[in-house]
C-alpha cells in the first residue's frame, strides 16, 4: 500500500492533523517524533521538521528513505508577498525556490548552485486533486511561485528582493528544500500554505495572531486531498 507523508515545519500545523487522523503509532528518530497512522484507506507518516530548510531536508528524507513514503505532502502557513494573498488565504506552489543561495560572486543567478537548478517544480497530478478538491470545498486556491530561505522575512526591502530575483507569490522557510529531496529521490511532493501574515514590518504579530488559524485551514484542506490520492 502506497505510504503518503504528511510534513509541516511547526507543531501547531500537523496537530489539526493528528486530530483528523485521531490513532496513531509513535516512533522517536533521528532526534523527532514521527506519526504513523491509517485513514481513509491510506497509510500515513506525518512529522514536523522543526523551524528551516535544514531541518526539513532531514524529515522529508526520513520519511521517504526510513519510512518508505512514496508521496508528500507539505501543509503550513506562509508569509504573504502577492497583494491577492490575504491572511488565512491558500497557496499551492507551482515551483520553489531558495532566495537565501546565494554564489553571485561567481556570475551565477541568485538561487543556484552548479548541479542544482533555481526552482524545484511541484507535481502537476497533485494541483489537479488540489483543485478539484477546493471546487468541492467551494473554496479558492490560489497557485504561484514560493521562496524559501532560513529567515523569517519582516522587512519590505528583502520581500521586493525576493519578488525581483524570484517573482514569488509567497515566502516560508521549507518549501524549497523539501522539494529539492522530493525530485532528488523520485517522489512527487506538493506544497500547501494558508497566508498567517504578509512578511512586512507587523509580520511577527499577525503571525503571533493568525498562524494557528490559518495552520488549520491548510492542514483540513489537505486531508480532503489524501480521500482522492
Ligand atoms: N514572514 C515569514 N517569513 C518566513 N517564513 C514564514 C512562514 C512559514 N513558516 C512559519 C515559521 C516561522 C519561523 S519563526 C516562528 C516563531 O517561532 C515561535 C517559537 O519561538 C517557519 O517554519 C516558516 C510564515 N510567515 C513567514
Amino acid at each position: 500500500m502506497m505510504k503518503i507523508a504528511i510534513m509541516g515545519a511547526m507543531p501547531e500545523e500537523i496537530a489539526p492533523i493528528l486530530k483528523i487522523v485521531g490513532d496513531y503509532k509513535t516512533t522517536e528518530y533521528a532526534d523527532n517524533t514521527y506519526y504513523e497512522a491509517t485513514y481513509k484507506g491510506s497509510e500515513l507518516v506525518i512529522a514536523y521538521s522543526k523551524i528551516g530548510k535544514v531541518f526539513s531536508t532531514l524529515t522529508a528524507t526520513t520519511m521517504i528513505e526510513h519510512f518508505g513514503c512514496s508521496i508528500l505532502l507539505f501543509s503550513g502557513v506562509a508569509g504573504g508577498i502577492n497583494p491577492s494573498l490575504k491572511i488565512g488565504d491558500l497557496i499551492v506552489a507551482t515551483k520553489l525556490s531558495q532566495h537565501d543561495l546565494d554564489i553571485t560572486a561567481f556570475g551565477h543567478p541568485i538561487g543556484f548552485v552548479p548541479g542544482g537548478s533555481v526552482f524545484v517544480e511541484t507535481d502537476k497530478e497533485l494541483i489537479k486533486i488540489a483543485k478539484d478538491v477546493a471546487v468541492e470545498l467551494g473554496k479558492t486556491v490560489q497557485e504561484g511561485i514560493i521562496a524559501t530561505g532560513d529567515q523569517f522575512v519582516h522587512d519590505e526591502a528583502i520581500k521586493k528582493k525576493i519578488v525581483d530575483n524570484f517573482n514569488a507569490d509567497a515566502l516560508e522557510m521549507e518549501g524549497g528544500s523539501v522539494g529539492v529531496v522530493c525530485n532528488a529521490l523520485n517522489v512527487p511532493f506538493f506544497i500547501l500554505r494558508a497566508i498567517s501574515d504578509t512578511a512586512d514590518t507587523d509580520a511577527s504579530f499577525s503571525f503571533d495572531e493568525f498562524m494557528e488559524s490559518s495552520a488549520i485551514i491548510s492542514a483540513e484542506f489537505v486531508m480532503k486531498m489524501v480521500d482522492k490520492i
